[in-house]
C-alpha cells in the first residue's frame, strides 16, 4: 500500500451531477499520464462532503469499475452520520477497494473517547484496512502522539494520511509506529515528508502534476536531495498560483486543458470566472 495516490477529484456537470464519463477520463488519466501508484477517492478532492450517499455510492462503483486491479484504490468512506459511514465502508469492501480511510468526526467538538468509538464502529463493521485521515485545518480535530498510538491498538489500522504542517509530529509518530503506514498530505510539503521517511502521499494537485510528485519521493527515498528540492521548487511555483486561482476549480480547468472531461466543483463551490479560466490555462501552459 506503498506509493503516490492521487486524492481524485470528480467531474460533475453543471446541475451537480456525476458525469460518470468524465470521471473515467480523470481516472484513466491519473493512471495511464500520471502514472500514480493509486487513487484516493471521495476525499476532500472528490468533494466528497458535498454528495449524497447515493452519489458516493455510484463513484466508488465507476472508478473501481474503471481502474479495475490496475492500481491500489482507497475509499474515503468517514461521515458525521456513523451508519452511513458503516453502510459504505461495506459497500466499497464488497467491490473490492484495497483499504479504507475516514476522516476524523467534524463540526461537533467530539473527545477523544467518542472519535475512538467511531473508528471502532466502522472497523467492527468490515473486514478491511482502515487508514486514518487527520486533517486539523478543515476538521479542527487535532490529536496528539498518544492519541495516535490509541487508534493504532487497532491492526486493522493501518496507518495515517497526515495533512498538517507539524514536522515534530510527524517525526515522533515514524519513530513511534515504524510499521504503521503514513501518508503525507500537503503537496508543497512533499519533500520535507519524504525526508522524514513517510510511505507515501496521497494529494489533489496529483491529479495534473503526479509524475513530478513521485519523482520528489523517489528522489527523497534515494538521498538525492538537491535534485529532489529542484522538483519541489518546480512544483511549488505550480501549487502557489493553483492556490491563487482556487484549488479544486483550477485543477478542473487544467484537467479539461488536457481534454480530460473534469467538469464543474459542486455548489456552493464557486466556479471561476473567464479570467479565471484563463488564468489557469496559462498555468497548465507555463508549468505542466
Ligand atoms: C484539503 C486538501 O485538498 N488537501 C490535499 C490533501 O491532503 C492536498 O493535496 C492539498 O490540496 C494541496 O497540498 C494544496 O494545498
Ligand atoms: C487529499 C485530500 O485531502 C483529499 O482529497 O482527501
Amino acid at each position: 500500500m506503498k506509493g503516490l495516490y492521487t486524492a481524485l477529484m470528480c467531474s460533475f456537470d453543471e446541475k451537480g451531477n456525476v458525469n460518470e464519463k468524465g470521471l473515467r477520463e480523470i481516472v484513466r488519466y491519473n493512471i495511464d499520464v500520471q502514472q500514480v501508484d493509486g487513487l484516493y477517492v471521495n476525499g476532500s478532492t472528490g468533494e466528497n462532503f458535498l454528495i449524497s450517499k447515493e452519489q458516493k455510492k455510484q463513484i466508488f462503483d465507476v472508478v473501481k469499475n474503471e481502474a479495475g486491479d490496475d492500481v491500489k484504490l482507497i475509499a474515503q468512506v468517514g461521515a458525521l452520520n456513523l451508519d452511513e459511514a458503516v453502510e459504505l465502508a461495506q459497500y466499497v469492501t464488497q467491490l473490492g477497494y484495497n483499504a479504507i480511510s475516514a476522516v476524523t468526526p467534524f463540526y461537533y467538538k467530539f473527545d477523544f473517547d467518542e472519535i475512538k468509538d467511531y473508528y471502532n464502529a466502522i472497523l467492527d463493521s468490515v473486514d478491511n484496512d482502515l487508514i486514518i485521515y487527520s486533517i486539523p485545518a478543515l476538521t479542527g480535530v487535532n490529536m496528539n502522539l498518544e492519541q495516535f498510538g490509541e487508534l493504532f491498538e487497532n491492526e486493522k489500522v493501518i496507518g495515517v494520511k497526515f495533512t498538517a504542517p507539524d514536522f515534530f509530529l510527524l517525526e515522533r509518530i515514524r519513530h513511534a509506529y515504524p510499521d504503521k503506514l503514513i501518508y503525507s498530505g500537503f503537496d508543497e510539503m512533499l519533500l520535507s515528508a519524504s525526508v522524514l521517511n513517510v510511505d507515501g502521499a496521497i494529494g489533489s494537485t496529483f491529479n495534473v502534476n503526479g509524475k513530478r510528485a513521485k519523482q520528489i519521493f523517489e528522489l527523497a527515498q534515494n538521498g538525492q536531495i538537491e535534485e529532489a528540492r529542484e522538483v519541489q521548487k518546480v512544483t511549488n511555483d505550480l501549487i502557489a498560483e493553483i492556490l491563487d486561482n482556487g484549488l479544486y476549480p483550477t485543477i478542473k480547468e487544467i484537467l479539461k486543458y488536457k481534454d480530460v472531461d473534469a467538469g464543474f466543483c459542486r455548489k456552493p463551490m464557486k466556479s471561476l470566472t473567464q479570467e479565471g479560466v484563463t488564468k489557469a490555462e496559462q498555468i497548465a501552459e507555463r508549468h505542466l
